[in-house]
């Protein structure tokens, strides 16, 4: 598939651009703003495929409830965990160092626990983290309904009715598929070599339609190389602020825009001598189309495909991990 092929070449460390931004985009007044937002949201995605959202409705304190609801969970013992492992092609349940990027061939220095809804009997970590499941699906929820305002804004330019992304992304359906994911990478200790084999997260598109990113103040690392550069193998920093949410569009939607939203490669640096060393916790939520729902652009570009099939394709032809990113 082209995206791998591009991926493959990424692995170098390449050089860091501050020279490009990451447009941010108010989302207040949403409903009264529609348009206006819709045309920000429009031009970001179609150019830079990498935007930051304010004012998105997710309430900082929440955000930090999850991240501290995060940290519980991967404080707790390895064999507590190892109980709740990651299913093959499942996009549900706990890895440690697992997932391999063809960029790189070299296992991502993290953790991750993923939750997808359907999939999650016996994944929950009730007896020791009793209030968990509670928090992480109402949380679960209010990314569900973010993501799909901003897909809502994509079906109006891509002549779409308003509510054809939240029909495709139905969440109380055994055909849902769309996946919050928790991550920690491993504090370092400051002598680990900052190469182009030792990555938090090797360089990477994601299969989805749309992630929606929360990073906390002070953890940072990850860098965007926009589609239309990537043969620069130049790399942006996105400035990680709590409370903000950091989307990208994934191959998925990029594929069902017949190309007109830029799925972009990222990755995670690990931290240089000098940098802040301690853990970082990341949340990403993916939004996949049910499993059934056929995916084709509005001009036919490619043929029509099932989003089961689309994901089993890209799994399968990216490495042997069991993953959505
Ligand atoms: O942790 C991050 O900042 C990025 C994570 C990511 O790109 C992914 O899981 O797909
Ligand atoms: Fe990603």
């Amino acid at each position: 598939m082209q995206e791998l092929q591009l991926e493959s070449t990424l692995g170098a460390m390449g050089e860091e651009n501050q020279q490009r931004s990451i447009p941010v985009i108010d989302l207040s007044d949403f409903s009264q703003r529609k348009a206006e937002i819709t045309e920000q949201l429009w031009l970001a995605a179609t150019d830079c495929g990498f935007f930051q959202l304010t004012n998105h409705g997710i309430d900082v304190t929440r955000i930090e409830q999850a991240f501290s609801d995060a940290e519980g969970f991967f404080a707790l013992a390895p064999e507590i965990k190892q109980q709740m492992p990651l299913r093959p092609g499942t996009n549900a349940g706990w890895e440690s160092m697992a997932q391999v990027r063809p960029s790189t061939g070299t296992a991502d220095q993290k953790e991750s626990y993923q939750i997808t809804r359907p999939r999650m009997t016996n994944l929950w970590p009730s007896q020791s983290l009793p209030s968990f499941e509670a928090d992480m699906l109402a949380f679960e929820a209010s990314c569900w309904r973010l993501g799909i305002q901003v897909l809502s804004c994509f079906a109006d330019k891509l002549g779409f009715d308003a509510d054809f992304f939240a029909n495709a992304h139905q969440p109380d359906q055994q055909s849902y598929q769309s996946t919050l994911r928790l991550l920690h990478y491993y504090a370092t200790q400051g002598d680990v070599a900052v190469d182009e084999n030792n990555w938090r997260a090797g360089a990477h598109t994601d299969f989805d339609c749309l992630t929606l990113l929360f990073q906390r103040t002070g953890q940072h690392g990850l860098q965007v190389c926009p589609g239309k550069e990537a043969a620069s193998n130049q790399w942006t920093p996105v400035v990680p602020q709590t409370g903000m949410v950091t989307c990208n569009i994934g191959d998925m939607l990029m594929r069902w825009s017949d190309d007109q939203l830029k799925s972009t490669l990222h990755r995670v640096r690990m931290p240089k001598a000098g940098e802040y060393q301690g853990p970082r916790y990341s949340i990403a939520f993916f939004c996949q189309a049910n499993q059934d729902v056929v995916i084709q652009g509005p001009g036919h570009k490619y043929p029509a495909i099932s989003a089961a099939d689309y994901l089993q394709q890209r799994i399968e032809a990216n490495f042997a991990g069991n993953s959505n990113a």
